[in-house]
């Protein structure tokens, strides 16, 4: 039984009245100080978004015993809610290829404790990675990827998922493309970080495209991963103004920077349970 006093509720539901009059009463009556709320009403798709982080007060009440009560309070409103203890840290499986410079920054932010995460094990297509990995003790898998034996490793990955509770999967330029099969095990909880200020730019080599086309602002782009390459809903963007001076080594350089950002901030919000996929895009409460 947690004995964490600090939650955060998620819900979203058809729009109609009385949703945060009703929920707020709720929390109220046990026991709840909201220190946080957010919400947004989609009116083109009348859906209701909110977001709540809430300390109980007193010892009467529970996590468990606010969750216990809560379905049959909102019942009118079909809504689709989750608590989460902010004491418990998502677990995380980080999925690499050769480029670390977004494994090395997720391990830095998460060894500096900006982002609230248990990293379970780093998985990789290549073994160039694995020091960085076992030196900050986090358990390295090898699982190099061919057409022969792309089913075979991605039932191996589920199998490393399902092993360890993997709560949520990041690409850090992992360069393999997913099946449709292992996307859909994992809708809604896997980020890919795309190396290009999306929708431009899509594939394996935006920076190249970027420099031929001459572009004055060069970006990556966060989003969850789905069977359409590089479609997902978008998390995160970060960019950085560049000029004809540029090459492409240059913007390359330059991309790994804007990579980091958007990475690490969609991961944060992912973390802090402030994202909604809708419509194959996004909602974030920052
Ligand atoms: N189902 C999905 N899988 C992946 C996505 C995605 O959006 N949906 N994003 C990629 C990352 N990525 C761009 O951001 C990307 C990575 C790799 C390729 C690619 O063409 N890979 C080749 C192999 C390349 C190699 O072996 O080095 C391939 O898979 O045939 C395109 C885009 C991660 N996966």
């Amino acid at each position: 039984m947690s004995t964490s006093k600090e939650f955060i509720l998620k819900a979203s539901c058809d729009a109609t009245s009385g949703i945060v009059a009703s929920v707020s009463t709720y929390l109220a009556e046990h026991d709840c100080y909201i220190s946080e709320m957010h919400q947004f009403d989609d009116e083109e798709n009348q859906r209701f978004f909110m977001r709540a982080v809430c300390r109980i007060e007193g010892d009467e009440q529970t996590i468990d015993s606010i969750k216990a009560d809560f379905d049959e309070h909102v019942t009118s409103f079909n809504m689709t809610w989750n608590i989460y203890d902010t004491n418990e840290h998502v677990k995380v499986l980080l999925m690499v290829s050769k480029f670390d410079h977004c494994l090395d920054d997720l391990l830095y932010r998460h060894r500096k404790g900006e982002l609230p995460m248990e990293i379970v094990a780093v998985v990789s297509n290549h073994k160039d990675l694995r020091p960085m990995a076992e030196r900050e003790g986090i358990r390295f898998v090898h699982l190099p990827v061919t057409k022969e034996n792309k089913r075979e490793q991605e039932l191996a990955l589920l199998d490393i998922i399902a092993e360890t509770g993997t709560e949520l999967v990041v690409l850090a330029r992992y360069m393999q493309i997913l099946s449709d099969s292992l996307c859909r095990e994992l809708n809604g909880r896997a980020i890919n970080i795309h190396h290009s200020f999306l929708p431009g730019f899509k594939g394996a080599k935006p920076y190249h495209q970027a420099h031929e086309r001459g572009v004055k602002l060069i970006g990556a782009t966060a989003h969850y991963v789905t069977s359409d390459l590089d479609e997902g809903p978008i998390i995160a963007q970060s960019v950085q103004p560049v000029d004809h001076t540029y090459s492409p080594e240059r913007l390359v350089a330059v991309g790994r920077d804007t990579e980091t950002v958007a990475l690490a901030t969609a991961v944060k919000m992912h973390l802090e349970h402030r994202v909604f996929m809708h419509n194959n895009k996004s909602i974030v409460f920052k």
